[in-house]
Formats: structure tokens, sequence, C-alpha cells
């Protein structure tokens, strides 16, 4: 046991670092196959119940029509979950595996000490949805520093399915555009710099966020 722990203290040492770099290089972090095959499939199988269980409601019905550009309706369903609840166990491994890596940024990050975070919003934008209109998580700093999100959609392209993030960096011509693809874990600030918009999504796409405080 003990050679298998500090394997993975060694691999959040490692993932934290590159989490540190990328975020302050672009603001943005992708980690694939976070957590492999299994341990993805049983925190779908949790999610999945949820969604099958009534338990997730929709996140607001907003219809913001300005004149003729009438904006998307968001359709968005979501629950949250601190991961103590029953049949939740593995999305909290899931929760502590974030943790245990942003512990590892954390004194590394310039100008953001992370203290606590909020519970996990287990979302699901039903096949098809109109994704979500283009936002910012945090605009009037509400403490909120970082957006971590965990993707659970097998065999997604994008190109047939829709759902990609797009995140517009400020002071960039670039865009990233991110597929929510199984296993994915996707980091980035949740302030002002990071505009970004779930494109309308063909099929049912799962995702889970837990935001960090400064
Ligand atoms: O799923 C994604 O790729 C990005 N997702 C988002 O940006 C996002 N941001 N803020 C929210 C607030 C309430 C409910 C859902 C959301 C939400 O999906
Ligand atoms: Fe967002």
């Amino acid at each position: 046991m003990h050679a298998y722990l500090s394997v993975l203290e060694s691999r959040n040492e490692m993932l934290g670092e590159y989490v540190v770099k990328c975020l302050h290089t672009y603001g943005i972090c992708v980690i694939d196959n976070f957590l492999g095959e299994t341990k993805g499939l049983s925190i779908l199988s949790e999610v999945k119940a949820l969604h099958n269980t009534d338990k997730m409601t929709s996140g607001e019905l907003v219809n913001r029509s300005h004149g003729s550009n009438a904006q998307r309706i968001r359709d968005d369903l979501i629950t949250w979950v601190d991961g103590r609840e029953p049949g939740c166990s593995n999305i909290q491994f899931l929760i502590s595996s974030m943790d245990a890596v942003i512990l590892k940024c954390t004194r590394k990050l310039k100008k953001c000490t992370i203290n606590g975070r909020t519970k996990a919003m287990v979302a699901c934008y039903p096949g098809p949805s109109t994704g979500y209109l283009r936002h910012v998580d945090n605009p009037n700093k509400d403490g909120r520093a970082i957006t971590c999100i965990y993707y659970l959609n097998k065999d997604w392209d994008s190109k047939v399915d829709g759902g990609t993030l797009h995140i517009y960096p400020e002071n960039e011509s670039r865009i990233a555009s991110i597929e929510p693809t199984f296993d994915r874990l996707l980091f980035f600030w949740s302030d002002r710099r990071n505009p970004h918009e779930v494109m309308p999504t063909a099929k049912t796409r799962y995702a889970i966020t837990v935001w960090y405080y400064d």
C-alpha cells in the first residue's frame, strides 16, 4: 500500500506542476485520462443514476430576449453533491482527487491561495440541448478563483454531437475549443479572463464542476 500511495503522491506532484505552468501561461489546463476507464465509468454510472432518478433540476430557465436576437433558453439540469450522499462514493473519490491536485498547486500559484471550494455541481445538458450562452463564471469577485470540470462523455465527437466548450481568453485572438470527452479534467481561471460558452449539443452531455475559492 505504501508504494501505491507514494506513486499517487508523486503523480499529484507532477500534475500540480503541470496545472500551475498551464494556468500561468494560458489560464487554462487540460488533463486527459485523469482517473482511468474503470473509475471514470463508475462515476458516470452514479451521475446517470442521479439523472434517471430525477435528482437534477433545471439550472435556470432564462429567456433574455433582446429584441430580434432572442437569446437561447438555458436547458442544463444540475444537482449539487458533497459526495457523502448515498450512491455518490465515486463522485466523492473524484472530488478528493481534484482536491489532491489543487493542493499541490496552491503554494505555487501567483496571487492565488486556494482556501476552499464549492460542493460538486453535477450538470447534464440533455440531448438535444441549446448549451450555455457565453458567460464568465465569476464576473464580480465572488471569491471563486479556479473552475475545475470533469467530463464523462464516452465516444464524444463534437463534429456530430456538438457540445464543445469554447473559451475566449481575454487579450487573446485565439479560441480554446475543448471537447467534453470522457475522463478529461479541465481547469481555468473563473474570472473575466475566461469568457466561455457551451455549444448546443445533439446528445446528452455530463460534467461535474467544482469551483475553488481564494
Ligand atoms: O460544461 C462545460 O463545458 C462548461 N460549463 C459551464 O461553463 C457552466 N458554467 N456555469 C454554470 C452554472 C450553472 C449551471 C451550469 C453551468 C455550466 O455548465
Ligand atoms: Fe461556466
